[in-house]
């Protein structure tokens, strides 16, 4: 080292052209970090700092950063931590993975262990285990028990819980948070929906049930699995302390609520089917060489799929929805004016519901929730996993074992996809001259997923959030409570960050 030195010094041009070196390429540095989006590659801790930096609004700068760099970037973890993923907001590669190449790209391994709550359930399982999940599914979304249950079921919990409670709090001129309303009324309606039984978690008067506080630990703790290196949750996990103790904690509520509605449904005297999914698996012929216990853990696993698959996504997106009505008066208008010339029933209260099948004609309004989507997809990103090496339609060398990450809410904001206005909210983009729905092919608009794996809930979904919609937009005026700034979350589901505070007035309206 003394040597080294002594070099440095008897050689003072040498050291003065390493120090201008480093200062240059500091200098340089600050200037592309202050001129780019795109993240600076530092040895050892690689674009951790990017991460770091931007946690608080990571959906906005990985969009920034996707628009500079042409729609896919490279993201370099640390060295060592396994952190290291492809970012990408490019349609054709979103084509390439989710259909034309659809079996090199598995969920994968380390997915399935990162939302082990779903155990090996129909969201996680790959290969065989999900062609044989994904028939039965299919057949049970295309009966006509389960599609007429579920719609009665959101009707009857819209007009007898939701409307209500909104009613209460219009009345009391009280603030509310409306996502936290969704997310409890969301619960109710998939609980329901799944077990024929309520759950009761929109009630003025009680706190929310046990059940839903444990699927709010979960997804905290999913989201601290996704920012942080897989061997820290993996090892938190093993020794039961912090973030993952409170996800063990949260899945044995979890599965004792839903082993003691199992075992309900086995000692009742009527097995009817009614149409929810319990009933509907519980008289599914399943395969006869599976034990009894095999068998419940199938049911586990699938009736917290059922749950999981929609309840967030459906109260986010009305959250979204209606901050977009708060935003945008004359959509709010338009939709008014489509659904007072719809058929609605009167319920205690004098509050109007809409039947979903009432609302097919409702154009309008569904071209407003696809735009809302659009802007804020419930699932901000995708994941996948290369299993053999490819090539991607840019050019782009994919080797075995790449994470590729598909930023959903970059794809609705990109000029390149959705044309010029593409931050503007314009329910119009949606309909066709003849003033139908207009068809954007899913590779484009992502936020029901695309190819073999698309959204099995997607009419069910929409339908619902149809319903919610039009009956509180035709009750209730919504108002932003002023001050309230409403953003995203950064989060595996695209919540806002502080809730949306609004207050309700009632309307003074007849259905036609
Ligand atoms: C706003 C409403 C909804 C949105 C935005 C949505 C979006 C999605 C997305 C993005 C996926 C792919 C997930 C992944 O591959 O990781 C998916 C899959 C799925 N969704 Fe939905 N969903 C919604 C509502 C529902 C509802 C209400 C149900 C049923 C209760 C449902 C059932 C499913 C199922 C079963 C899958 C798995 C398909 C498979 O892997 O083969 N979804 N959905």
């Amino acid at each position: 080292m003394v040597s080294f030195w002594s070099f440095l010094l008897s050689y003072p041009e040498v050291f003065l052209a390493i120090a201008c070196f480093f200062c240059l390429s500091l200098f340089r540095l600050v200037r592309h970090c202050h001129k780019s989006d795109l993240p600076v590659n530092w040895p050892v801790i690689g674009m951790l700092p990017f991460l770091v930096r931007n946690l608080y609004q990571i959906h906005d700068s990985v969009t920034d950063m996707l628009r500079e760099a042409g729609c896919t970037f490279r993201i370099i973890g640390p060295w060592f931590l396994n952190m290291s993923f492809l970012a990408t907001c490019d349609p054709a590669t979103v084509n390439h993975c989710f259909n034309t190449n659809f079996n090199n790209y598995p969920k994968g391994s380390e997915f399935a262990e990162m939302f082990d709550i779903l155990g090996d359930g129909l969201l996680v399982a790959d290969s065989a285990s999900w062609e044989y999940q994904r028939r039965v599914a299919m057949q049970v979304f295309a009966s006509r028990a389960f599609r007429s249950f579920s719609m009665s079921t959101i009707t009857r919990k819209a007009g007898t819980v939701l409307l209500p409670f909104l009613d209460h709090m219009a009345k009391h001129g009280s603030q509310v948070e409306l996502e936290g309303i969704f997310m409890r009324f969301s619960l109710d309606v998939s609980y329901s929906t799944v077990f024929a039984t309520d759950l009761d978690c929109l009630s003025v008067s009680h706190p929310i049930p046990a059940f839903g506080q444990a699927t709010k630990e979960v997804e905290e703790g999913m989201l601290f699995r996704h920012v942080v290196p897989p061997s820290l949750w993996k090892l938190l996990r093993m020794l039961k302390v912090g973030s993952e103790k409170k996800m063990a904690d949260a899945r044995v509520v979890i599965d004792k609520f839903i082993y003691e509605e199992i075992a309900k449904w086995k000692a009742q005297a009527n097995k009817e089917c009614q149409g929810d999914v319990l009933s509907m698996y519980m008289n599914w012929p399943m395969d006869p060489s599976m034990s009894e216990q095999q068998k419940t853990l199938f049911l586990r696993d699938t009736v917290v799929g059922f749950i999981f698959a929609g309840k967030d996504l459906i109260a986010v997106t009305l959250t979204w929805f209606f901050y977009m009505m708060c935003k945008h008066p004359h959509v709010e208008a338009k939709i008014l004016e489509e659904i007072k010339a719809l058929q609605s029933t009167t319920w205690p209260g004098n509050l109007s519901v809409f039947e979903c099948d009432n609302l097919r004609p409702a154009t309008y309004l569904q071209a407003a929730l696809l735009e809302t989507l659009r802007l804020f997809p419930a699932t901000p990103f995708e994941e996948k996993e290369a299993l053999n090496d490819d090539v991607l339609p840019d050019g782009t060398m994919v080797s075995k074992g790449t994470r590729i990450v598909f930023s959903l809410y970059a794809m609705g904001r990109i000029k390149g996809i959705w044309g010029k206005d593409c931050m503007e909210f314009r329910p119009e983009r949606w309909i066709s001259k003849s003033g139908r729905l207009r068809h954007e092919p899913s590779y484009k608009f992502l936020s029901f997923n695309s190819g073999p794996r698309s959204c099995l809930g997607k009419d069910l979904g929409l339908s619902n959030m149809k319903m919610a919609a039009a009956s509180i937009i035709y009750n209730f005026k919504v108002e932003l409570v002023e001050g309230h700034a409403v953003m995203p979350e950064s989060a595996v589901i695209l919540h806002t960050r502080n809730g949306m505070m609004v207050r309700l007035k009632r309307r003074e309206l007849t259905a036609a």
